[in-house]
């Protein structure tokens, strides 16, 4: 258990490991008996384990610590800052730099009809409910009298008695019904509060791109705004901030006017000086032993903790493999069951019980030190002001009855007085908040990484009819964060209403290609034209409406099956007509027609039907609920799962939505597919083919596949990819060349034809 140097540490651990051999032998045959389901070869097949502890220099501060099968590394004395920005003059700075996006809050709420009219009366009831406090503290101050009265003259008067009586259950009373309105009007309130702010936030974020939407930055800022703050009721950050603010000065209120009364009532008692500094410094003192308690993990500086051990960390991929329904197919399906139990076992028997999470163990191995004289000293600290107290009652024990009751009210007032205003977490809190608001209102500011383009594309809407001209100059392109390149100097022409399609092997480049001419992306190096100039100057908008895209990891949206196909061409999403007629050309229409609510059906509902309380067992087809599910029209579930070749049908609908709905409504010049008949069956292939052929000579039809078939045939341009443009030309051309094509085209298609 020594230290060593560097270089001494491997060697002391297998020096452990062997001096534990034999203890582990006991370990394993305890264990066996635990893991008696376990498979009894496993038994045999069990190897030591052993949780040395070690406490080895690395190097120069940073210290290795071995707790079970965990290695800790702290780099002791450099501290970490126990919140980021925590100091006071930060903090400070940071809630004036926030303010006037608090003060434009205020505004902007105040505003909404409902909020200016509850708002003032919320707050006025708030402050009523604050006051209560210290009415309560009158009423217990009076009772202190009554005690002191009652001790010198053997006397009790019965008009106070019932005065506090009476103004005790008054303040239950009203403290209930101001809470109750309080509570009432807050609901409204806080969704008036939250459908604005949803409205402000579903605007920024819609508009945003797919580089600058996936930055991390962006994310984060994205993640404080829309998270839900409240796993049960979802409030809005605005309302969380009136709140908060409300409620500081709320407190604020209740504890001057609880100072006021308790001052009023100690002044007349004789010890009253003594009595409130025991009471303050008793409450102080208790903070100040939770305060350190606090501080004593985050003492620990900078640390890391890992594990090398490779039972525990197959155990939990075990569990994982068990516990999620996504692998449950492949564990059936290839009888895995027997396996991956034995494994297990195996893996806990060599393991033992004393492996688990870092904190568990690391807590564990805390406990077995025992508490320093500082920290008991710290502990028995609050008691101090007791024994003065007590010391005092010595000298003069008859007014010890009423000195105790004045104490016992002192420190409840002093306690919660110092938990808000010492509260770090409270400030902290408000300028996190504070904070969040500024980053909801700067979302609309967020630049999107593609920049916009300022010319009409096309400049005479007649020229699509012909379809569009792209052309890669050099085009280099990397993906942020990734060093290698996706592509690599790619140059290639496609002529207007050509049809070209991109073949080549799995991260040849192909959907980069296609994301480069949409815009999803600008290339890294290189040029790239649209009919002959530089996709850059035209507006996104009307290029993107100037083309169909359908991309290989096509999403449905959590809309109806109609929308779903609608919203290929947004213009028309509304269009039924259109829509049948689209699903008709992608292979859809007749499935669709079969489900239970048609072109209406939802693939997965976003919102569910909300049941009773499910006992244990029941489902909800069961009886209990046919009733209220007959009579709402309330259905079991949504359609469930769609088959690969059906989605891929949905996914060409929308496709077709924009492009072939009529020659006349077309405004798409260009039709983009990435893979998209990988999972159609033979006739829907060859429809879609038929489809794509019969358009060739009107639209420019660009199609990315792995697969070697007709289609390539009937190209105007083939690329074969491989990072860069390997070889271009026709079918004919690339045979005739012999290169990579054409092999393999003569292993993958020929045998068909
Ligand atoms: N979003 C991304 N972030 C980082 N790298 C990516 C991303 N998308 C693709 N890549 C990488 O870029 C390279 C080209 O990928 P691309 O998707 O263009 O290939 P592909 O030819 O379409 O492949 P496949 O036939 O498998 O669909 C691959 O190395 C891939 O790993």
């Amino acid at each position: 258990m020594g230290r060593s140097g560097p270089g001494g540490h491997e060697l002391s651990l297998q020096q452990d490991s062997s001096s534990a051999l034999l203890l582990n032998h006991y370990i394993s045959f305890f264990n066996s008996l635990l893991f008696s389901h376990c498979p009894s070869q496993t038994l045999q097949k069990i190897r030591m384990a052993t949780s040395p502890r070690q406490l080895v220099d690395l190097h120069s501060g940073v210290t290795h610590t071995r707790i079970g099968i965990w290695d800790l590394y702290e780099e002791r004395g450099k501290g970490l800052p126990r919140r980021p920005d925590s100091s006071i003059l930060k903090t400070i700075v940071q809630i004036r730099d926030n303010m006037p996006y608090v003060v434009r809050m205020f505004k902007e709420i105040l505003n909404i009809r409902r909020v200016r009219m509850l708002l003032p009366s919320f707050l006025v009831v708030q402050v009523l409910d604050s006051l209560i406090p210290a009415v309560s503290l009158w009423c217990d101050g009076q009772l202190l009298r009554l005690v002191e009265t009652m001790m010198e003259t053997s006397t009790v008067d019965t008009t106070v008695v019932i005065h506090v009586a009476v103004g005790r259950v008054t303040c239950a009373v009203a403290s209930h019904l101001l809470r109750h309105i309080q509570r009432r009007m807050e609901i409204p309130i806080n969704m008036s509060i939250r459908q604005f702010y949803t409205r402000h936030v579903f605007h920024s974020m819609a508009r945003l791109d797919l580089p600058t939407f996936t930055d991390s930055a962006v994310r984060q800022q994205l993640g404080f705004v829309t998270r839900p703050r409240n796993m049960h009721v979802e409030t809005s950050l605005a309302w969380e901030v009136v709140q908060d603010l409300a409620s500081l000065a709320t407190t604020t209120t209740t504890m001057i006017s609880q100072f006021f009364v308790l001052f009023t009532v100690l002044q007349k008692q004789q010890d009253g000086p003594l009595l409130m500094i025991l009471g303050f410094s008793q409450s102080i003192l208790r903070w100040y032993r939770t305060q350190s308690s606090v501080d004593s993990f985050s003492g620990m500086g900078v640390w890391a903790a890992t594990t090398t051990n490779n039972d525990y960390i197959r155990m939990q991929g075990l569990q994982v493999l068990t516990f999620s329904p996504s692998h449950r197919k492949e564990l059936v399906a290839g009888n895995l069951s027997e396996y991956i139990t034995s494994q297990f076992c195996e893996s806990a028997l060599r393991l033992g019980d004393d492996a688990g999470d870092f904190n568990e163990v690391y807590e564990a191995h805390s406990m077995r030190k025992f508490p320093s004289i500082t920290t008991i000293l710290r502990e028995t600290m609050p008691e101090l002001p007791q024994i003065a107290f007590m010391l005092n009652a010595v000298r003069r024990p008859t007014t010890v009855p009423l000195s105790f009751a004045s104490l016992q009210l002192i420190e409840h007032v002093s306690d919660s007085l110092i938990s808000t205003y010492l509260s770090p977490y409270r400030v902290f809190n408000l300028t996190a908040k504070f904070a969040g608001l500024r980053n909801l209102y700067e979302l609309k500011n967020v630049q999107n990484k593609v920049m916009d383009g300022t010319e009409r594309f096309p400049g005479n809407q007649q020229s699509l009819i012909s379809g569009i001209s792209v052309e890669f100059r050099n085009v280099s392109f990397q993906y942020s964060d990734e060093e290698r390149y996706a592509l690599r100097d790619v140059s290639f022409r496609i002529e207007a209403s050509q049809l070209c399609v991109i073949v080549g092997g799995n991260g040849s480049g192909k959907s980069t290609i296609l994301k480069l001419i949409s815009r999803i992306y600008d290339p890294t190096e290189g040029t790239i034209l649209i009919d002959n100039r530089d996709i850059k100057t035209f507006r996104l908008a009307d290029l993107r409406a100037a083309m169909s895209i359908l991309f290989q990891d096509y999403t449905h949206f959590p809309l109806s099956i109609g929308e779903n196909i609608g919203l290929g061409n947004p213009g028309l999403a509304q269009d039924d007509d259109k829509i049948h007629e689209a699903a008709k050309m992608g292979g859809a229409r007749d499935f669709i027609e079969e489900l239970p609510d048609g072109f209406s059906t939802y693939i997965d509902r976003p919102v569910k039907d909300q049941y009773a309380n499910l006992p244990a067992g029941v489902t909800v087809a069961d009886d209990w609920y046919s009733g209220v599910r007959n009579m709402g029209g309330l259905r079991t579930s949504t359609v469930s799962g769609l088959s690969g070749g059906q989605n891929q049908r949905l996914a060409l609908s929308r496709t077709f939505m924009r492009s072939l709905v009529t020659d006349k409504d077309s405004s798409a010049g260009m039709l983009v597919f990435d893979e998209p008949s990988a999972s159609l069956d033979p006739t829907a292939e060859n429809d879609l083919f038929e489809n794509l052929r019969k358009l060739k000579g009107s639209k420019t039809i660009i199609f990315s596949t792995h697969r070697f078939g007709n289609l390539t045939r009937h190209a105007d341009l083939i690329l074969y990819m491989d990072e860069s443009v390997q070889e271009q030309g026709t079918h004919d051309e690339l045979l005739k060349k012999g290169g990579e094509y054409a092999r393999i085209w003569n292993i993958q298609a020929k045998p068909f034809l």
